[in-house]
């Protein structure tokens, strides 16, 4: 399949999807900001800071021109941290094809305007190219995908046809691509699994057990599930891939920034001195005070995301985020489902 694709932003999961494209015999100009890893990744063939130790195929040319990158492809990838896709998204929108697929990887809302990032591409794309939107989620970490084990993903799009062009462009035998039409529900369980992948990491660095492990995940996808759901999301889709899938990769593997994140300010590191030495990006940080907000907006309970942001906003110790935790009123599991017995 001969297709020309654009892929904005070099980290570490834009250089694996950049390679995926690749190897399904697309041909990929992977936009770097900066010109360092443009010409590191154009003479050396690697990406030493985001994925050490990995070469990249000769199909993929870095540039720091996101004109050059986007002009006449027929797919434009946007793996940018939540936070840059607005303005990286207005400046590709002038020389994006009218009929290209735009497909988004980045996981978080815009911090402000509490924006799913979707709804940002389509404030700064032209309308035309709306239909053509889809979000690709899942659990993925870069570190494996580039090894070829065996990952599943799901593309949402609000039409089908879109969906199941960008999976049969993405699918080859590791990389297997589900489609869904629920873009709200898979764009919240992909943002807000990090937050529960930072206390996941806070609560193993504290010495707490699988029985705690099991309980955030569970009680986090409870959290997740209300918000979605008010937001106007599927709740069949938090069972699937965007959503319980993505939570348990994240909580429980050490590829995780978020989980690392967690670890390392259960060591008692002060928040900016773990995002420093992270050098990469922690989206669960900024997603904390987005759904902080959305909880308040929509009059959902979050009672995790509600302690974890006292936890890395408010100083509170984490130890007594537990306690309160385990000591909130009686309530029942399934407290929206079932309401008569
Ligand atoms: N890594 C993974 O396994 C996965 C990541 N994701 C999501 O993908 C998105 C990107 O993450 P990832 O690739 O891992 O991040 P990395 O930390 O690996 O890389 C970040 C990339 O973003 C660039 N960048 C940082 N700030 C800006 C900015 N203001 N404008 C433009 N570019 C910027 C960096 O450039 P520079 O080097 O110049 O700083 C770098 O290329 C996130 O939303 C993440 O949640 C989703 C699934 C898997
Ligand atoms: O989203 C991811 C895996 O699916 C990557 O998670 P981290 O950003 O925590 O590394």
């Amino acid at each position: 399949m001969n297709r020309r694709v654009a892929v904005l932003g070099a980290g570490s999961w834009g250089t694996a999807l950049a390679t995926v494209l690749a190897e399904n015999g697309c041909e990929v100009t992977l936009w770097a900001r900066r010109q360092a890893v443009a010409d590191e990744i154009n003479r050396f063939r690697t990406n030493e800071k985001y994925l050490p130790g990995v070469t990249i195929p000769p199909r993929i040319a870095a540039s720091t021109s996101i004109s050059d990158a986007v002009r006449g492809k027929d797919l434009v990838l946007f793996v940018v941290p939540s936070h840059a896709m607005r303005e990286i998204a207005a400046i590709a929108s002038r020389w994006i094809r009218a009929d290209a697929l735009i497909v988004h990887a980045t996981k978080g809302f815009e911090v402000g305007t509490l924006k799913r990032m979707t709804e940002v591409l389509k404030e700064e794309l032209p309308q035309e190219l709306h239909p053509n939107i889809a979000v690709l989620s899942g659990p993925s970490h870069a570190e494996e995908v580039i090894k070829k084990l065996p990952t599943t993903v799901v593309v949402a799009s609000e039409r089908q046809k879109t969906a199941e062009e960008v999976q049969a462009i993405f699918i080859n035998s590791y990389f297997r691509v589900y489609t869904n039409p629920d873009v709200i529900g898979v764009e919240v369980g992909g943002a807000l699994k990090n937050i529960i992948a930072l206390a996941a990491g806070l609560a193993d660095g504290l010495g707490f057990g699988d029985n705690s492990k099991a309980a955030l995940i569970t009680r986090g996808l409870a959290e997740i599930a209300r918000l979605g759901l008010a937001m106007g999301a599927k709740p069949i889709t938090f069972v699937g891939l965007a959503g319980v899938g993505d939570l348990v990769v994240t909580c429980t593997s050490r590829h995780s920034r978020n989980w690392r994140a967690g670890h390392m300010l259960s060591q008692g590191k002060k928040l900016e001195q773990v995002l420093e030495e992270m050098g990469m990006v922690v989206e669960g940080v900024k997603t904390t005070r987005v759904a902080h907000a959305l909880s308040r907006h929509y009059q959902v309970e979050m009672p995790l995301t509600e302690q974890l942001y006292a936890v890395l906003f408010e100083g509170k110790d984490p130890e007594q985020a537990v306690k309160d935790l385990m000591s909130r009123g009686r309530t029942g599991e399934l407290e929206e489902i079932i309401q008569d017995w």
